[in-house]
């Protein structure tokens, strides 16, 4: 349990799912979290279902916190950094950002020489089973083992140059959506073959949890677990075959590359 409190500056999907790992994990109570939003009916069902704070007042948030997560939109960041930029000033504050494509760099040209953290999260950080990239500028790393031991309880953590932070984005971030895809397409096809809707889903989900914990669990590699799946003259290395045959291994590499590259037309 931290005695911190934090305020989340722009609760949306991530800075909600954000702030609801940390309840989750018991690292904090919702009474220490503060979330902000423009539009405080957005953010009104954090408030009445889960007990956040809530308020339009990104200055007042920042007042009450000792760790700030920036979290809006690329779009927005400008515009939030500069109204916070003096409530930030005062030696007080650590803030972590999550925002995509802009660098440490840009951001201490706004808010000046304080510790400042790139975090680089997933939405499945709700439920603590995040991979989480994190880089420091020079001030941040005193805080590096405090900010890790947070984003540990939240997930896995990985400590990397700034430099991989758009790869980082790419693989961890961006990839919970192509490994949903995978997900709906995989149940898609159970469909077709006969299940309901709901439990080919289910059947998918649970492949995917297994395959994962393959991984993860026997510190192992996807090509020894394969093997041990595809029987000779059988039905997976026949499913296999054509899936690659219609460029499923080559459709997923170069959608990450796609990723990558657009990315560093912004964070270059
Ligand atoms: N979603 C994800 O999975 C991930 C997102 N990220 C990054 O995290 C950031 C947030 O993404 P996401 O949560 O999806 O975005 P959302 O748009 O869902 O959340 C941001 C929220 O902040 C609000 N907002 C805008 N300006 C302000 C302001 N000045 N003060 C308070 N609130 C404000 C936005 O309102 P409005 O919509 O009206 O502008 C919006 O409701 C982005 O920079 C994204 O690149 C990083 C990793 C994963
Ligand atoms: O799609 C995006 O740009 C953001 C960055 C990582 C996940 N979502």
């Amino acid at each position: 349990m931290t005695s911190k409190n934090i305020a989340i500056l722009g609760g949306g999907n991530l800075g909600s799912s954000i702030a609801k790992g940390l309840v989750k994990s018991g690292l904090m109570t919702p009474q220490q979290i503060t979330i902000t939003n423009l539009d405080l009916e957005l953010i009104q069902h954090l408030h009445d279902e889960d007990g956040f704070n809530i308020t339009t007042d990104n200055i007042s948030a920042i007042n009450g916190a000792q760790i700030v997560i920036i979290a809006v939109k690329p779009t927005a960041a400008r515009a939030l950094l500069n109204q916070v930029k003096d409530a930030l000033g005062n030696g007080e504050h650590v803030v972590i950002s999550v925002i995509s494509g802009i660098k440490i760099h840009d951001l201490e040209e706004i808010l000046g020489d304080m510790p400042i953290i790139r975090a680089m999260p997933n939405t499945a950080i709700a439920i603590q089973e995040s991979m989480t990239a994190l880089s420091f500028n020079e001030k941040g790393l005193t805080y590096k083992q405090e900010v890790s031991e947070i984003f540990n309880q939240l997930g896995s953590t990985m400590v990397i140059p700034e430099a991989q932070m758009p790869a980082a984005t790419v693989l961890a971030s961006c990839g919970i959506a192509f490994a949903l895809r995978f997900l709906r397409a995989a149940s898609q096809g159970g469909i077709e073959i006969g299940f309901s809707s709901k439990l080919s889903l289910e059947i998918a989900a649970q492949i995917m949890k297994g395959a994962s914990k393959l991984i993860i669990e026997n510190n192992s590699h996807p090509e020894p677990e394969i093997d041990k799946v595809t029987t000779p003259l059988g039905v997976t290395i026949k499913s296999l075959n054509k899936m690659e045959y219609e460029g499923f291994s080559s459709s997923l590499i170069q959608g990450v590359v796609a990723g990558y590259n657009k990315i560093l037309e912004t964070e270059s």
